[in-house]
């Protein structure tokens, strides 16, 4: 339960916390303007599509409301004096005291429902030091908020809960989200750090459930004390008869309170009681242990397309597999939904852990078959080693989760051992995602061009547009510090189309400068490429520079294209109508084949650079590469090869015939007016 609950609180916090980071890049475009209020709702909109969550965001110089996006349905706020609004006033007063942002509410709005409003105050620099303009705000609407929760679900499962706050004025605590069914007994509550606030979420099984299994606990104590008054009067009398009876219903009653309904596994009361008892163990005889925590992949999936009934069957044969895979003492746990954990008792070497979670994860990939059909699902798994990675049950389960999440992120079907940095990285995470969100707002990406030349006369004939991120703190920081991120969160859409946008304008410049004609790369991420309005945009953004297509190509990812083969056919397609090229970027580090390509509309293969590496000393890469060549030759594509750095590989390529080349040899990637006039001389 402890799990559930944090994992919910988690949720609301990180989604205010990103929601809030609207005001301050609200405030960071106010002070940049000094104060004027110019194209707010432009500004905005942008801002509330790069952070979501937020209803609309608010600017009140001196405390009065000016202006609201969107204004619809909120006209009657506009002149609001927040400053005198007594219902109002003591958080504003806060942030405007302490500096720092402020929540109110939740509270019932006048136009309807009930929000939040997070208030950022912002002050400008003055001749007497700096003076308060007013606030950027940030409604958020409670419904929205919760979205991002599995509450709703819970409660359909026979969960409640109840959400509570401190009231501002009487510090009375009151509850102001709730489940249908009131609590029980059996709740656990965690606390949810808000600006200015403490939350508290209590969660508990909702009264027929609760009902139904705290029957069974109140069963075992008074079954037990029946049985022992029972026993008493009678053992003396029947003692054999009687023994075997009190046996059978004490391991009926223990079934029911430490054991899955449904696969007949341990369950999570069990589980923690074996944890404790590991611990208290090795205090005594240092005997270390494992737990791991298995997580399926996309198990909703399943569950929305084949019905609640298939997804049971699938979590009754993945349990028996999973028993399949350990020793009879090892203790494997349903620790409810799609969640199970495996608590290895006689295995601490790293090596073995990492076979054990291979096994896991191979047994879950077998396929199975659901009311005649075959699924396959995977899994994803996090490993604690016991005592190392937790001071108890709780923070091993906690860290256990945690690792499991890190497998999940690093692209599910693997496993991932917890280690402490995982804490830190998933805080540093949530602050790029912040700062990714202002970095788009403030425009705080460059683009960096690095030449791709002929291998035979080392001839110029096009650029590859690499992003960089002028970071005002951290100073340039390259892609793979954030396109990760950017991808995950969705921002890669946005980024995506100022790159296009940035590419488009370089080449006016450029046309208009009557330097010759040459192609343009731009990198498409697999969510860029999955976007709809991909086609649509790109037309756009050619009609409004001016741009000839001819001057573009577009570099997609082998995972991009093997997807969605009829996507990625009619895209490319249409891509190349508009005149541009196409490039398979990093070719041989995924899944595609010869066979694949023959059918797409595909000009240029770009071989990874891992192949270009070591292509002096290793025979094997000589043949791959060399072999790559022979064949995109036979499909009539080009070959583009990456990461050349020395003229040893440039030989080589050249003897392979490779047509074109890239690499730090000819040029590192630079700002564009680094490169102008650039020819690429050999010594
Ligand atoms: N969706 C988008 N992805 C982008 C964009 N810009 C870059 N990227 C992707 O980020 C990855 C890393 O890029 P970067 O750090 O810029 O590295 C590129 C080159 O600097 C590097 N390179 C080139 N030559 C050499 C070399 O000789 N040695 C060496 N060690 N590295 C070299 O390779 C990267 C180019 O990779 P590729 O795209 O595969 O051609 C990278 O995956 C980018 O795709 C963007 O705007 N959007």
């Amino acid at each position: 339960m402890s799990e559930l609950v944090n994992s919910q609180a988690s949720a609301i916090e990180r989604r205010l916390a990103r929601s809030l980071s609207s005001t301050r890049i609200l405030a960071q475009g106010v002070r940049q303007h000094n104060g004027v209020i110019d194209q707010f709702e432009i500004y905005a909109d942008e801002v509330l599509k790069a952070v979501g969550g937020v209803s609309n965001l608010q600017l009140a110089p001196n405390g009065v409301i000016s202006h609201i996006h969107p204004i619809a349905g909120n006209e009657k706020a506009i002149g609001h004096n927040i400053l005198k609004d007594d219902h109002r006033l003591k958080e504003a007063m806060l942030a405007i005291n302490e500096r720092r942002l402020t929540l109110a509410g939740p509270f019932t709005l006048i136009q309807g429902g009930v929000a939040v409003i997070g208030r950022n105050p912002v002050y400008l620099p003055s001749d007497k030091g700096d003076k308060f303009w007013g606030f950027t705000s940030a409604l958020i609407y409670l419904e929205d908020l919760l979205k991002v929760t599995d509450l709703d679900s819970l409660q359909e499962r026979g969960y409640s809960y109840q959400l509570r706050r401190p009231a501002p004025d009487t510090g009375i605590t009151e509850t102001f989200a709730r489940s249908v069914s009131p609590l029980t007994e059996d709740s656990y509550s965690v606390s949810i750090n808000v600006p200015n606030a403490t939350w508290q979420l209590i969660i508990s099984r909702a009264e027929n459930v609760s009902k139904w299994y705290s029957y069974n606990g109140y069963i075992i104590s008074v079954f037990t004390a029946l049985l022992v008054a029972w026993i008493t009067r009678f053992v003396l009398l029947q003692p054999e008869k009687l023994r075997k009876e009190v046996k059978e219903k004490t391991q009926e009653l223990q079934q029911l309170a430490y054991y899955d309904h449904l696969t007949g596994l341990a369950n999570r009361r069990y589980l923690h009681e074996q944890l404790n008892i590991v611990f208290k163990e090795y205090s005594r005889n240092q005997k270390p242990a494992v737990l791991i925590y298995l997580d399926l992949d996309d198990f909703k999936k399943i569950n929305d397309s084949m019905g609640h009934g298939a997804g049971d069957t699938l979590l009754q044969k993945i349990a028996i597999r999973l028993k399949e895979c350990v020793r009879s003492n090892d203790l494997v746990t349903r620790l409810g939904g799609d969640e199970f954990s495996i608590l290895l008792l006689n295995t601490h070497s790293t090596r073995d852990v990492s076979r054990i979670a291979k096994k896991l994860i191979a047994a879950v990939e077998r396929p199975v078959t659901l009311e005649s059909k075959s699924f396959t699902v995977s899994a994803s798994v996090g490993i604690t080693m016991i005592p190392a990675d937790g001071h108890d049950a709780n923070s091993i389960l906690r860290n256990a989760d945690m690792a499991m999440y890190a497998a999940k992120t690093a692209g599910k079907k693997r496993f991932s051992f917890y280690d402490q940095s995982l804490q830190s990285i998933a805080m540093a995470k949530l602050q790029l995602e912040d700062d990714l969100a202002i970095a788009i707002k403030d425009k705080q990406f460059v683009l960096h061009y690095q030449p791709i030349l002929t291998q035979l006369t080392d001839e110029v004939t096009g650029y590859e547009a690499l992003i960089r991120w002028k970071h005002p703190d951290q100073g340039l920081i390259y892609p793979d510090k954030f396109i990760g991120v950017a991808e995950e969160t969705g921002k890669i859409i946005d980024i995506g189309y100022w790159v296009i946008k940035e590419v488009c304008n370089q080449i006016m410049l450029r046309t208009s400068n009557l330097q010759p004609p040459l192609r343009f790369s731009i990198n498409l991420s697999p969510k860029q490429f999955k976007d709809t309005n991909l086609l649509e945009n790109i037309r756009h953004i050619m009609q409004e520079t001016g741009v000839d297509g001819r001057s573009l190509e577009f570099e997609v990812t082998e995972s991009s294209i093997m997807e969605d083969i009829e996507h990625t056919n009619s895209t490319l397609l249409q891509l190349k109508k508009m005149g541009a090229s196409i490039a398979i970027d990093d070719f041989g580090t995924g899944y595609s084949s010869f066979a694949l390509l023959k059918h797409l509309p595909v000009d240029k293969l770009k071989i990874d650079k891992s192949f270009i590496t070591d292509l002096e000393t290793d025979l094997s890469d000589q043949k791959i590469v060399h072999g790559l060549i022979s064949m995109a030759h036979k499909l009539h594509l080009e070959v583009v090869a990456e990461g050349i750095e020395t003229k040893e590989q440039h030989r080589l390529l050249k003897q392979y015939k490779c047509d074109l080349g890239q690499g730090y040899l000819f040029r590192k990637p630079v700002p564009m007016d680094h490169l102008q006039n650039f020819i690429y001389k050999p010594l």
